[in-house]
């Protein structure tokens, strides 16, 4: 195989080692940086692995990871349906061609409601309830469709506090209320089809999919007890969260053992469902930046790069790693380096990464940064004014432009 195509057939992760710079830095001077570029085939056969490990489980993609197009076409061609967090992304995901799309109503504002309830007149919508507020708020607009009632499992897991949801009261009703919960819909009328709840995000480590586990358990223990009060649940999700390896020493999740471990610990009378984003799109994107400044210190080497953290956020909100390459045709003559590679930002948080070993940078090259292709453009912001990457979708060997850089003029757009 040529250009960014991995050498093995569907490996359970893609390293950045194994993108072909020469192909990269292409991009990087076609389109300028910073660049997000996505794989498309990448994000088919991060799916074909996880529907064959999960040969009869209700997948949603979980949308936030990556919500643009060609992504959210891709998968919606595998036949997965379709999770969101917001009004914003049902249209999205409706317009991509999922057949099912859920909702998952975090607070949700009655803008989004109305919105969501609009749509179902034309597509296969789902509503999660997470408090008995949102019932009420569905009554209000005569919601006739299906509902899941999401439940707070007491139990968290992921990478970062910031994202362990399943602990975190925010996040849906207290299990031991669920029950009730379900049984109040069920009277009021509401087609209650299934519960659902997520641990968190970047469940990699064995405290975590024990979590995960935990978790699996405790979703069945409660479908057991709704289906004795003869309420018939289609589905019991227990969330997404599958996680990546960031670090080159971290080994892959064994998707065909968490399976398994999934498996034996469901015992719901229902259809398993699970939601993953991350699992689907990390490693199928990488972020390019061009170096603008070197600069030697006591401490380090500031190599100064034209991204940051309004281009990927995850390094200063939750101190993630990820890895960094240089993307230079031939290291021969420059010895290696430990950079601080920091963006353009008046923030000291704005860096992408400390320590690494880099080969001396000198202005105008080009770095890739791996693992970008989840929770990157999504959360990307134009803070300090600055306008937001493109973004390039690969399909085979053809590569093209699928978002335009952002522009100056781009940011004044919405003022009056
Ligand atoms: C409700 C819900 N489902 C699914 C996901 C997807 O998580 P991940 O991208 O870690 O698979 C999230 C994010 O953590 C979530 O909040
Ligand atoms: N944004 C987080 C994942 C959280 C997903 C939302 N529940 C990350 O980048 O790791």
């Amino acid at each position: 195989m040529t250009g960014a195509a991995v050498t093995t057939a569907n490996p359970p992760v893609r390293r950045l080692a194994d993108w072909s710079a020469d192909r990269l830095r292409e991009f990087a001077d076609e389109h300028g940086t910073p660049l997000y570029v996505v794989d498309i085939e990448r994000v088919r056969e991060n799916a074909a692995r996880l529907r064959e490990s999960f040969p009869d489980a209700a997948i949603d993609y979980a949308v936030k990871a990556n919500a643009r197009t060609p992504v959210l076409a891709a998968i919606a061609e595998v036949g997965f349906g379709a999770e969101c967090a917001s009004a914003g992304e049902v249209v999205r995901a409706c317009e991509a061609g999922f057949a099912d799309v859920r909702y998952t109503a975090v607070n949700p504002p009655a803008r989004d409601l109305d919105r969501v309830v609009e749509c179902a007149d034309e597509h296969e919508i789902t509503i999660t309830v997470g408090a008995l507020d949102t019932l009420d708020a569905l009554a209000e607009r005569d919601w006739s469709g299906e509902i899941y009632v999401r439940v707070n499992p007491g139990v968290g897991a992921g990478h970062h506090e910031k994202v362990r949801t399943g602990a975190d009261p925010k996040f849906g009703i207290p299990i031991d209320r669920a029950a009730a919960a379900v049984r109040d819909a069920d009277e009021r009328g509401f087609a209650v089809e299934g519960l659902h709840a997520h641990a968190g995000s970047g469940i990699l480590e064995t405290e975590d999919l024990a979590a995960h586990r935990a978790l699996v358990e405790r979703m069945s223990d409660l479908a057991d007890e709704i289906a004795a009060a003869n309420i018939d649940l289609d589905t019991v999700s227990v969330g997404g969260g599958f996680g990546v390896p960031y670090r080159d020493t971290e080994a892959p999740l064994d998707v065909d053992t968490l399976a398994r471990a999934t498996r034996e610990a469901f015992s719901a009378d229902a259809r398993l469902g699970i939601e993953p984003g991350r699992y689907l799109v990390a490693d199928a994107g990488v972020l390019l930046a061009e170096v603008t400044t070197v600069k030697p210190t006591p401490e380090t080497t500031v190599v100064g790069v034209d991204a940051g953290m309004t281009t990927l956020a995850r390094p200063a909100l939750y101190d993630a790693f990820h890895e960094i390459r240089s993307l230079v045709a031939t290291v021969e003559g420059r010895e290696t380096v430990a950079a601080t590679v920091a963006g353009p930002v008046c923030e000291s948080g704005d860096v992408l990464g400390r320590d690494r070993e880099l080969p001396a940078p000198e202005r105008g090259d080009f770095l890739a940064v791996g693992n970008a292709g989840a929770y990157g453009y999504e959360m990307a912001s134009t803070y300090n004014s600055r306008p937001r990457p493109a973004i390039v979708a690969l399909d085979g060997d053809g590569g093209e432009l699928c978002v335009r850089r952002e522009t100056i003029a781009d940011l004044g757009r919405l003022e009056r």
